[in-house]
């Protein structure tokens, strides 16, 4: 089986190592991949949930298979977060664990230097998920199962053996003789996925042998479809916005599937939730024959509509929280994603473009500033510098869309919330660059 890819990392590679099967056949792959790449540096990230007692002897098992390697002179050591999670009633155990595992994985790859994390979900995995997500009723969005490289948190999630089918994992652990850790939880059928393993998938496999690489397929055509639906919605959001808010005419102009899709993608990006099914219907319905609405989010905020703009506030608790924490001063910006910023009360939404952002390596280290007064600002290559105040009028930017940071590089000026990127600091055409959008909370 192929090494990992460890050409795109760094010289510091991060594997989630559960001590199960399949990550520890990715960590010993990776760990031999990187013996033939002097300085590449392996770190098995182990997070114990503290939901069961047996994670006690996973850890100690995960820390005796590192040393052991470590003797060998392999390049890698293990890293681990204990935690203590109590789901309350109600909560998905599942859910909670995966949130807090993948918070705790993305701390400890940041703070030993790693910008990669490698997962070791494959392609039986995939099949799973796809299934599941048909059988909650999902959108294409949800069919598409994983992604193969997911940038997050400032990180670069790989799962470099999401192709690979389950059997050559299983014959790679046979063939280097691993040992590896079984988590009893496994076998516990109230959690779906094990239903969905126990009960249902060695029938479809009688019945259907091609099933895994079938449905792995139609998830990567359903990753497609949702790439295209983000990609259109994007395109359409372009014409809807103005200053922070939707506009509902030319919303409801479009056709009703295309509407939908742009009005669900926008309220993801300023919520940062998805928005139900059953609210959309909602909001669908409603908004044709709605001068001044309002619709509260189930995970906190409230859509307002007003004349004919649609706008998202976040609700007054969390507006308290906000103004309770400092305001970050500076940020390392290496790559696309969400950025919440909570001190200045909203999120930094960075994108990567092909125009109309500034350099890759300039936002590394960014300074945030308030509005000082004397700042100067050029809006154009051709275009003289003038005052924030001057810009902001002449662009008819109203006051609440000049809310958020200021970026700088050092004592040059970057980018404006409201307009954009100064043109003295724009990338030049072909060059790798990131954009911003500031989404206040
Ligand atoms: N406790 C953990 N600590 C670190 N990484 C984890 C942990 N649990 C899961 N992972 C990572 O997430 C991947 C998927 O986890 P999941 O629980 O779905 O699979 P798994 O069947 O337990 O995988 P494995 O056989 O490697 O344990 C794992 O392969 C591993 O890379």
């Amino acid at each position: 089986m192929n090494p990992p890819p460890l050409a795109v990392a760094a010289a510091t590679v991060a594997v989630a190592y559960s001590g199960g099967r399949d990550s520890t056949a990715l960590l010993h792959a990776t760990v031999r991949a990187a013996v033939e790449q002097p300085g590449v540096q392996v770190i098995a990230l182990h997070v114990h949930h503290g939901l069961q007692p047996a994670a006690d002897s996973w850890l100690a098992h995960c820390e005796r298979q590192c040393k052991a390697w470590q003797r060998k002179g392999w390049p890698v050591r293990l890293v681990h977060t204990l935690l203590s999670l109590r789901p309350v009633k109600g909560e998905s155990v599942e859910a909670v664990a995966r949130t807090a595992r993948y918070a705790a994985l993305a701390r400890m790859a940041k703070e030993h230097g790693a910008d990669c994390v490698l997962l070791a979900h494959h392609r039986r995995d995939q099949a799973e998920t796809f299934l599941l997500q048909a059988l909650r009723g999902a959108g294409v969005a949800g069919l598409a199962g994983m992604p193969a490289a997911a940038e997050r948190d400032g990180l670069l999630w790989l799962r470099p053996w999401l192709a690979r089918p389950r059997e050559a994992i299983e014959a790679y652990v046979r063939r280097h003789r691993l040992r590896y850790v079984d988590d009893g939880s496994n076998q516990d059928v109230r959690f779906a996925r094990n239903r969905l393993r126990h009960d249902v998938w060695p029938a479809l496999s009688v019945a259907f042998p091609m099933a895994e690489a079938s449905l792995a397929d139609a998830a990567a055509w359903a990753g497609e479809a949702s790439a295209c639906l983000a990609e259109l919605a994007e395109q359409d959001l372009h014409g809807l916005q103005q200053a922070g808010t939707l506009q509902v005419a030319p919303l409801l102009a479009l056709s009703a599937p295309r509407g939908r899709n742009a009005l669900r993608a926008w309220v993801r990006r300023v919520a940062g939730a998805p928005l139900s099914a059953a609210l959309l219907e909602r909001l669908w319905l409603e908004l044709p024959s709605t001068s001044a609405g309002q619709w509260p989010l189930p995970g906190g905020g409230v859509l307002r509509s007003y004349r004919g703009a649609l706008r998202y506030e976040a609700d007054g608790q969390h507006r308290a929280v906000v103004s309770a924490v400092s305001k970050d001063a500076s940020l390392s910006i290496r790559r696309a994603g969400r950025y919440r910023l909570r001190g200045w009360g909203g999120t930094l939404v960075v994108r990567r473009v092909a125009v109309g952002g500034v350099a890759l390596s300039l936002p590394a280290q960014l300074q945030l500033r308030d509005r000082s007064g004397g700042e100067q600002f050029q809006s154009g290559p051709q275009r003289p510098a003038r005052s924030l105040k001057k810009q902001f009028q002449a662009a008819g930017v109203p006051s609440w869309s000049r809310t958020g940071p200021l970026l700088y590089a050092g004592e040059q000026l970057l980018w404006v919330p409201g307009l954009g990127v100064d043109a003295r600091a724009a990338a030049v055409a072909g060059e790798a660059q990131l954009a911003f959008e500031w989404i206040p909370d």
